[in-house]
């Protein structure tokens, strides 16, 4: 099987730069999500990967050798899209063999057919014409058509995007080990942060035409790059505060509405800093009746009950507000109540406020 590799690619429409200088390897077996705000390039990328259109700069290359100017069904690429893209003509059984690059005899067809759609539960429905096909069996017979050729490379936009929420559950669950058995190196875009974090190796964070950051799952959700990173992961969406941290007696320290609080962690000195945006977790903050050092006074807004957590709406004496996702159970009170609010000084990240760099070590460089 084969790596994948961007070397410096770039793409713009008129004055619209929609890929910028982006270096990626995705090996073998591997699968990577690109996951990024809508219009930040991601299907753009791919097109230029399958052969749609070319990028202006830079090189793609597939076990070694550039695919640049080889015609879409000679790349050793498989894509399936979000709206499924069957032939509304052909059969279930017509649509995935159409997959198949190579001319292959009918009694081997059908076999690969069969065997491809029993791994994909879709056997029952092979005989159906695609409008008798639920939304679920669309996204398996445009997967099947994809995998069936064996690619070398398999591009998935956004495939889960048009199913309903059981499914995509499933779908998540399932997709890992079925694209891994492929052995295609996989690039997987997503517009879902918990979707890109549940199925792939490593994610690939695309803003504006630029990777911003490639890195496991764990790693860009614990230390992401920058501001914008940080924002892309996490529901309810990280909180931020301005704040001008202090380098003290060893420790390190910013005042949070009017609070002093504790910012020291292992991956960063204390130091002064300057301007920074300050960063806590909905999940990472503690309310509580009691005051005590480092604990912020608040006003509880609102609460609201979102599946297995409750969020609170918090609002400091300068008017910032917060949220906090705390187990349902944790009975703090109500609306109006007055709390204080904690966080670990480890669980605070810090992005420096010109930049949106985040302050800290730089992140252990991942394995290719
Ligand atoms: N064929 C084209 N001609 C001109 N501009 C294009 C073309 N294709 C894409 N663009 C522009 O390139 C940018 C990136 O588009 P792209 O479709 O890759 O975004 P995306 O990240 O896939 O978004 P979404 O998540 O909404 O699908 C957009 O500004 C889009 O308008």
């Amino acid at each position: 099987m084969a790596r994948l590799e961007l070397n410096s690619v770039g793409k713009a429409f008129g004055a619209v730069r929609c890929a910028n200088d982006l270096s990626l390897i995705v090996e073998p077996g591997e699968i990577v999500a690109v996951f990024g705000p809508s219009g930040s390039g991601k299907t753009v990328l791919l097109r230029m990967i399958a052969g749609m259109f070319e990028p202006d700069e830079g090189d793609i290359l597939v076990g070694g050798r550039s695919i640049i100017g080889a015609p879409p069904e000679h790349r050793g690429v498989g894509m399936a899209f979000q709206n499924f893209a069957l032939f509304p003509h052909m059969s279930a059984q017509d649509n995935i063999a159409s997959g198949l690059r190579a001319k292959a005899a009918g009694g081997e067809v059908t076999s690969r057919v069969n065997s491809i759609s029993r791994l994909l539960k879709i056997e029952h429905v092979l005989g159906h014409m695609p409008r008798e096909l639920s939304n679920g069996q669309k996204q398996r017979t445009a997967l099947a058509r994809a995998l069936i050729g064996n690619p070398e490379v398999l591009l998935l936009d956004d495939p889960l995007r048009n199913v309903d929420a059981k499914l995509r559950y499933e779908m998540r669950l399932e997709l890992p080990s079925l694209l891994r058995r492929s052995s295609a190196a996989v690039l997987y875009v997503t517009q879902d942060y918990r979707e890109a974090m549940a199925i792939a190796d490593r994610i690939a964070v695309l803003i504006e035409g630029r990777l911003v950051q490639v890195a496991r799952p764990e790693e860009i959700y614990a230390r992401p790059a920058s501001v914008a990173v940080a924002r892309l992961f996490g529901d309810p969406s990280i909180n931020l505060a301005e704040v001008t941290p202090r380098a003290e007696q060893g420790a390190l320290t910013a005042e949070v509405a009017g609070t002093r609080v504790r910012l020291e962690s292992p991956d960063r000195q204390p130091a002064d800093y300057g301007a920074c945006w300050l960063g806590v977790r909905p999940d990472d903050l503690t309310v509580a009746r009691t005051a005590g050092e480092g604990a912020i006074p608040a006003r509880i807004v609102a609460i609201t009950p979102m599946h297995e957590r409750a969020v609170l709406l918090l609002r400091f004496a300068d008017g910032i507000e917060w949220l906090a996702a705390l187990p349902p159970d944790a009975a703090v009170g109500s609306a109006e109540d007055s709390v204080f609010v904690r966080f670990a000084p480890e669980a605070a990240l810090l992005f420096d406020r010109a930049s949106g760099l985040r302050i800290g070590l730089p992140p252990r460089r991942q394995a290719a």
